[in-house]
């Protein structure tokens, strides 16, 4: 068969709930010294592109999907990217796709199923979950997609074990086996596994996921418990932005909102500012994260927020000619947005 002389390129399908440490794994992964050639796509939820930015490794080519939900409306845009990817075969081994954490990943992994092109050229090696320890069990009660990323997963990975005790980590070990007794599972502390764990498994099971899923290879997209007819891609992002119209899975009031100014801010009003409401709003704010361009400092500063925790550092020099501006993203539920952007405007240097 065709395929000996050219083999299919492996595809890792990376997904997992909010701020559960996706990125986390995948710096690690590019960071490692593996030899290989990665490509990579990200797919935010949320207009400004920031994970992009705070994906390390230089070797990688990055390819952003900002303009909604992979699962959905961006679907076509994988295929085009993949199908771009296609054509320049042989300069990459593999190929990662992180999803938003609200991203369901079934109409993903399908399209390696039901799209022709990317089909011939690419075979999903394996659907990778990266699960919150801290947080998992509250999103299981409370977001679908939750439930199905870990019943889609061939490889989780169980993160945060520092922020759990042990009974507490039996107990969404537990949980997460109920949904899905198959996976392999890794327990881990910033992800650290082994690439070999994660990568190159060839565990994608499709027999598995056609007992979940038994329209899983059907082509149309407007069938398998997907409820798309509100949305074509024409005003999406319209529903995108405010958080609307992701249909099926996807949890209608998760809202995202996004900051932006090329003015500088003051460290010593904005960083009390955040600390500020995620404490009084973390509930509602599930992920938050941001670049900042501080005033009299030449470095950027990187923060990341999942609910009321925060972590923050000077991540490298701005680089000349990049443009100074800081931009913040807060996605969840309810959110505070004219106190937040008055909090905001507050912390800019006039
Ligand atoms: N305490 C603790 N924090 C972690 C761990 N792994 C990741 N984090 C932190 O959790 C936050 C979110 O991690 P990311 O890797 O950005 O999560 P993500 O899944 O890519 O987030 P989204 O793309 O926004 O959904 C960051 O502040 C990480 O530093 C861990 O094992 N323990």
């Amino acid at each position: 068969m065709s395929e000996a002389t050219s083999p299919k390129i492996p595809v890792t399908v990376l997904t997992g709930y909010l701020g559960a440490g996706k990125t986390t794994l995948l710096n690690r992964i590019l960071s490692e010294n593996h030899g290989k050639k990665y490509a990579v796509i990200v797919n935010e939820f949320g207009e400004i592109g920031i994970d992009n930015d705070l994906i390390i490794g230089a070797d990688e080519e990055v390819f952003e999907m900002n303009n909604g939900c992979i699962c959905c409306t961006v679907r076509g845009d994988l295929v085009r990217i993949m199908d771009g990817l296609m054509k320049r075969k042989g300069k990459f081994d593999a190929i990662i796709v992180e999803t938003t954490g609200l991203a369901d990943p079934a109409p993903v992994a399908q399209t390696f199923f039901v799209d022709e092109d990317v089909q011939k050229n690419a075979r999903l090696d394996a659907v990778v979950t990266v699960a919150d320890a801290k947080w998992l069990s509250d999103r299981l009660k409370d977001a679908p997609e939750a439930k199905n990323q870990i019943a889609f997963a061939d490889v989780i990975v169980l993160n945060k074990t520092d922020l759990v005790t042990r009974p507490e980590l039996a107990e969404v070990e537990a949980r997460i086996r109920c949904i899905n007794p198959y996976a392999k599972l890794h327990r881990t502390e910033r992800c650290s596994v082994a690439l070999a764990d994660v990568l190159d498994r060839g565990a994608f099971d499709l027999d598995r996921i056609l007992d979940i899923e038994p329209d899983f290879l059907e082509a149309d997209d407007h069938d398998h418990d997907h409820d798309h007819h509100h949305h074509d891609g024409h005003d999406h992002h319209h529903h995108h932005d405010h958080g609307h119209g992701l249909k099926h899975y996807h949890d209608e009031e998760m809202q995202s909102l996004s900051l932006k100014t090329d003015k500088p801010l003051d460290p010593n009003v904005f960083m009390p500012w955040l600390q500020n409401l995620v404490q009084m709003e973390g509930q509602k704010i599930l992920r938050s994260k941001g670049i900042l361009a501080f005033h009299d400092d030449d470095d950027r500063y990187v923060f990341q927020g999942v609910h009321m925790m925060l972590e923050g550092n000077h991540q490298r020099k701005w680089k000349d000619g990049e443009p100074r501006e800081s931009r913040l993203i807060f996605i969840g539920r309810e959110l505070p947005e004219e106190a937040i952007r008055k909090g905001f405007e507050s912390c800019i240097v006039s």
